[in-house]
């Protein structure tokens, strides 16, 4: 059952802090006849101002965004790190936002908590962590920032590539000892190497262009037939690149079917001293497997940049047992460990805070949800000043045939001056402009809409 949610947004709430310019977040209802096992609890009714919207930031998102919301005047309350899961839940039952990187789990016993929340920003690429169909059924919108640290993960990987080649984190361990141990047996140049990208996205797609400006021959494997960039070539099967590749290198999504795909019997397939990369997330290697492939020299190296537990926190979590194998994988020769750095460059931080920021007020403000993960992208012009009897109306609803007609009714008492609405799967998301409406009607429309929705 899908949860139905709307706003109502006077002209000028954007601009405006003054009561004129209320917003008002109508309860959740239920619409349609489905059965979720727990029903949302309704949102408070409550006109706000900008100063009333609560955020919560966590995982130190950068300062542009924090200074795009605070300079909206809502109360922005930040965290340099991720919540342990019981204050989080504390802490989320009181927000209107929440902003997070890859960490913080949203999942759905922690969003059946958060009865105010209207929308989540993932101030990184990976929605992963978050229950995208649970927060889009209780009219949660996600955004994200799809692109904007994907050069910093492909700068990452061209740098180990190099140094796993030429065992560079080795030499250098041995010097900061105070060793001298000059070698060039198994050390190689990377010119005329095959790179192996296993996930021809945002990220791999720009590795193939940074690795082919090196000298090196790109392969890629990918579920979705893509275009090659220069002289790249798609490999039908993973085994193909797998068999083929000097170096292999993970970009690809945390999703069941990527659980595991380099495991005991994917190494086995790679070729003799190979090289396994992985910045894309924990669970696509099975590091014992991995460890065991790197013992027998099988792997001559690997780096890695994501693990299937990682620590909440900045501190010397590396040598307890957050997955069992820490020490194990410590021991290892050649192998470069990196603590979830691929995004973490001044210059995609940043970025990032612009983008989502910048989309968490237009939605916030407007209703708009372009770039959105989670919700049909809807956008329509902006009321003005000019506009005083104007209010934004978004209702959020099953995506089931006669609402429209049934939310017209409600509003044809209203001149309605534009109106948009889009679905996307079985959730609908409609945007309607109405004129000649006071603050008074608002809360007639809301409960006939609330009526309707419980239909
Ligand atoms: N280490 C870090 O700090 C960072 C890690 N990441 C991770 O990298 C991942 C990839 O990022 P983008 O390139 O931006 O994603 P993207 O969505 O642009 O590309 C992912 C590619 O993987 C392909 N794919 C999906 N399932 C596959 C499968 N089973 N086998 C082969 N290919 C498959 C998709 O078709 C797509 O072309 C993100 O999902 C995120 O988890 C992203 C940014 C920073
Ligand atoms: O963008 C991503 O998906 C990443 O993995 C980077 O995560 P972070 O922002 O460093 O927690």
């Amino acid at each position: 059952m899908t949860q139905a949610q709307n706003i109502f947004r006077a002209p000028d709430a954007e601009l405006s802090v003054s009561p004129s310019a209320a917003t008002f977040h109508s309860p959740l209802s239920s619409f349609g006849g489905g059965a979720l096992p727990q029903r949302a609890q309704p949102k408070q009714l409550k006109p706000f101002n900008t100063q009333d919207i609560k955020i919560l930031l966590l995982e130190n998102v950068n300062q542009s965004g924090r200074d795009i919301l605070t300079g909206q005047g809502y109360q922005v309350e930040f965290h340099k790190s991720s919540l342990p899961e019981d204050q989080l839940i504390e802490k989320i039952r009181d927000v209107h936002v929440i902003g997070i990187r890859s960490k913080t789990k949203l999942s759905e016993k922690v969003l059946r908590e958060a009865k105010n929340l209207l929308v989540i920003g993932c101030f990184c690429i990976g929605t992963n962590q978050v229950d995208l169909e649970y927060a889009a059924h209780h009219g949660i919108a996600v955004f994200n920032s799809p692109f904007a640290n994907s050069r910093s993960v492909a700068e990452l990987v061209i740098a180990e590539i190099i140094a796993l080649a030429r065992q560079l984190g080795d030499r250098s361990n041995e010097m900061h000892r105070g060793t001298w141990n000059k070698v060039s047996n198994k050390c190689w140049e990377i010119r005329g190497k095959t790179l192996g990208i296993i996930g021809y996205g945002h990220i791999g797609s720009q590795l193939s262009v940074l690795a082919e400006a090196m000298g090196m021959s790109v392969i890629y494997y990918d579920v979705v037939n893509l275009m090659a960039l220069g002289t790249a070539r798609q490999v039908p099967k993973l085994e193909d690149l797998l068999r083929e590749a000097d170096f292999v290198t993970l970009h690809v999504p945390e999703l069941p079917e990527t659980k595991n795909m380099i495991s005991a019997t994917q190494l086995n397939q790679m070729k003799d001293g190979a090289y396994l990369i992985n910045a894309s997330r924990g669970t696509v290697v099975d590091i014992p497997a991995l460890i065991n492939a790197m013992r027998s020299g099988k792997i001559a190296g690997a780096a890695l940049d994501v693990y299937p537990s990682e620590p909440r926190a900045n501190g010397d979590y590396f040598i307890n047992n957050l997955n069992g194998w820490e020490e194990d994988l410590r021991s290892l020769n050649n192998i470069i460990l990196t603590p979830h750095i691929g995004g973490s460059t001044e210059e995609a931080q940043r970025a990032i805070g612009v983008e989502v920021g910048e989309a968490l007020v237009r939605y916030i403000n407007l209703g708009i949800t372009l770039g959105s993960v989670n919700m049909p992208e809807v956008n329509m012009r902006s009321l003005t000043l000019e506009e005083p009897d104007h209010a934004r109306i978004i209702y959020i609803h099953n995506n089931v045939p006669g609402v429209l007609r049934k939310v017209n009714e409600i509003l044809g008492n209203h001149n309605v001056d534009k109106q948009i609405s889009d679905s996307k799967g079985d959730l609908a998301y409609l945007m309607a402009d109405v004129s000649d409406v006071q603050t008074s009607d608002l809360k007639e429309i809301q409960d006939a809409l609330e009526a309707l929705s419980c239909k």
